[in-house]
Parts: C-alpha cells; structure tokens; sequence
C-alpha cells in the first residue's frame, strides 16, 4: 500500500538518517521543504521532495495538502497513561489551599492511585488506558513511553506491565515501557523503605526480566521519595537485568540526582523543575537527554525546568506530557509545545524538535521515529489549513490537527 501526499506547504523536520538528536542551537533550526510531497509504503517513509519533482509518482491513495503543514507525529517520552480511576478530588483540595506535598503526607497522592490501581482487575486497567491511548494518537502522538509505579506491591506492578505490553501489541503506536516500582513508599513499608526496596530488586526485578516487561528503570529521586543511596541501589539492580535508567529528578529539590543518573548512563533525566550548575555540568558531555514537563509545572503551579539555560548551555531538550492522574491528567502534546514556547521561551523550532526528534532519543527510538527521514516508521500529522508551523504553538488551546497516521495507517 503507498500514501503520496501532495501539495504540501511546509514539511516539517526533514533530515538524513544521522542526526539522531539536536543540542544547543542546532535546536534552533528545522529543516522544511516548502510546496512537497511525501510518499510512504506500507509503514515506511520511502521518498519525499519538492512538488517539482513529483510527476512521474503514483501510489495507491493520495492526499491533497494544499495549505497544510505536515511533520512526524510527536514522541511523548515521559508518560503514566495507565492508570486507575482519577485524582479529580485532590486536584479540589489544591483549589482550596492544600499543597501536593500536604496532600501526599495525609495519605493522597501516588499511594491513593496505587490503592485504587491494586482493587482494579487487568481487564479494567487496559479498557481505562486503552482510551487515553486512542485520544493521544489522534492528538498526534506516535510513540509513547509509558512507566508502573502505581502498582507498589509485586502483583500490581506485573499487572501494570502487562497491561503496557497489552498495549504495545494491540495498537500502531510504538510503546516503550519504564518499571517505576520506585515511585513512592507504600504504607505498609512506612517504617521500613529498605523491606520495600529490597522487594523491588529481589522480586519484581528478576519477574519483569523474565516476561521481559519493561526496558527502563526509573525512580523518584526526591525528597520525602527516595533518596541518593536509593537511587544508587535501584539502578544498580536494573542494569544487571539490562533496564537503562530514565529518572524522575530535581521536581521539587536538586541534590545530585542529575549527576548519579549520569553515571549511571541514564537515556534520559525528566522533570528538572530545579537545577543548579552542578547538573548542568554533570549533563554537559553526557549522552543523557533532559526533559521537561511543562504541563506539570502549569498544572501544580511549580516551576517551569529552565529549557532556555539548558538550551544556551548547548544541551539538548526533550519535552513529554508526563500523562498521570496526579500532577498532569492531559496526554496533549500539542498543549506542552505551545506551553514550552510561552513559558518557557522556547523558539517553535526548538519546541518541534524536542517534542519530535529529541523526544524519540529519550526513549531510545530515534533512528527509527522522530524526523521525516528515507527508511523511518512512517509517523506523520496533516495539519488543517494554517499559515505556517508557528501557528502551532501560537494558536494554543484549539486543535489544528486533521489526520494522523501512524505506522503507515491513517487513524
Ligand atoms: N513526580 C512523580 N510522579 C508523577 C506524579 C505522580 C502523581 O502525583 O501521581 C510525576 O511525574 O509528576
Ligand atoms: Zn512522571
């Protein structure tokens, strides 16, 4: 089956298959060809160029972009996209003056998800998540990563899992999977955080491993969470099982989590609402990729992770929605792009290429996802009409997505 799409406006983050991530001000530029076409076969982008040269083309179906703009579909890498039930109440208590910290000691927050996760059948857990996917693929989402760490016991850690690998195999979009049993102290281990996290390494561990259920290991490196001794002992345990550390860090307080990631070769480190120059040199001549959440820091009122001071340090920058039901119940990624752009002054480039090409070297992805490349996943948004990409994120809020294909298929 071939799709030629024609007439294109601008076609959007066009490169060769080298550029597996941009940094510091290559951010800045976004290679397009005005007036294309692009030409997919089956799941694989095959040609594409300037209209002048697309006479002698024929394929199966075509689609006129006459005024539209066409890029790769965006790679979300930081998500919690299956859950249970929602945190609408706490997000209430906030409203009325409590904080996400005063909601969390009182017994609210991740180990509430992880009670209402625990008393919820697989079965439930994958038709809850199985929504959410389908709303973020037609939002141009094309690759996912998506963590556990609402299960907090053995049982629902695994059943998170395999719910993710239910996932993976049942729909177009590529999925990666994090195990994120280290997200918070269950109560029973109150008192207690060695039991639990020895629980972690000696029994959840060696079982992800033999199902071959995740890809990731990833933890809360954060005060009141876990600190840098646990960091230290997780990761250590995912790499012997071949699990590449990708870790939630400095979201409230930075005190060497940035550094030990890196030691510990981690793809990427996430959150990063605080940082200091300590982490920026710990993450200069690294391969590890930060990334923001800017709809966090809009949703819980906290700092924006300073993209620019990355940027202009010569870093690069991944943005993700971190989807979860606490700090940020939207998958929208459209929504982190405009935001990164007004909040954190990031340029419409440098904003397109962290949630595209950046985003898929966060989840280890990029030779295959992330730019319109000869060879890669054909993974495209058609935008509708509109006057150029900085529309994108300038008209926020409002949805300026026509059709989506993932894998080659239109959805
Ligand atoms: N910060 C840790 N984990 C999630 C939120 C967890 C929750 O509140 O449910 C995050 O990335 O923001
Ligand atoms: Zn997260």
């Amino acid at each position: 089956m071939t799709i030629l799409i024609k007439n294109i406006k601008e076609l959007l983050q066009v490169r060769d298959e080298n550029t597996l991530k941009v940094s510091g001000s290559q951010m800045k530029e976004l290679p397009c060809i005005t007036n294309a076409y692009l030409l997919i076969e089956d799941d694989t982008i095959v040609d594409f160029g300037s209209m002048i040269d697309v006479s002698s083309i024929k394929a199966d179906k075509t689609i006129d972009a006459t005024n539209k703009v066409v890029l790769p579909t965006w790679c979300d890498s930081h998500t919690h996209i299956v859950y249970a039930g929602d945190r609408s109440q706490e997000f209430v208590d906030r409203i009325n003056g409590l904080s996400y910290e005063d909601i969390a000691n009182r017994g609210g927050g991740i180990v509430n998800s992880a009670k209402t996760l625990q008393n919820t059948t697989e079965d439930d857990l994958y038709n809850q998540s199985i929504q959410r996917v389908k709303d973020v693929m037609h939002l141009g989402t094309g690759a996912i990563e998506i963590k556990s760490g609402y299960g907090l016991t053995p049982d629902a850690e695994l059943k998170m899992l395999r719910v993710i690998k239910r996932i993976k195999k049942d729909f177009p979009v590529k999925v990666k999977a994090t195990f994120l049993g280290a997200h918070a102290l269950p109560l029973e281990f109150k008192t207690n955080k060695q039991g639990y996290l020895d629980q972690i390494i000696n029994d959840m561990l060696p079982q992800i491993a033999k199902e071959n259920l995740a890809q990731y290991i990833d933890i809360f490196c954060e005060k009141g969470y876990f600190d840098l001794n646990d960091t230290a002992q997780i990761l250590e345990a995912g790499l012997k099982y071949n699990l590449i550390p990708k870790i939630h860090v400095n979201q409230f307080n930075a005190f060497g989590g940035v550094a030990l990631a890196v030691k510990y070769g981690a793809i990427s480190v996430d959150h990063l609402e605080e940082l200091n120059t300590e982490d920026i040199k710990a993450l200069k001549d690294s391969n590890t990729m930060p990334v923001a959440l800017p709809s966090c820091s809009y949703f819980l009122s906290i700092p924006y992770t300073p993209g620019r001071q990355l940027i202009d340090a010569g870093l690069p920058l991944a943005l993700a929605t971190d989807y979860n039901p606490g700090s940020t119940p939207s998958g929208n990624m459209n929504f982190v792009v405009s935001t990164a752009c007004i909040k954190m002054k990031l340029t419409p480039e440098e904003a397109i290429n962290a949630a595209t090409l950046n985003g898929a070297y966060a989840m280890g992805i990029s030779k295959q996802y992330g730019s319109i490349t000869k060879g890669k996943k054909a993974n495209i948004i058609i935008t509708k009409p509109i006057s150029g990409y900085n529309y994108l994120p300038y008209a926020f809020g409002d949805n300026h997505i026509d059709q989506v294909i993932i894998n080659g298929t239109i959805i």
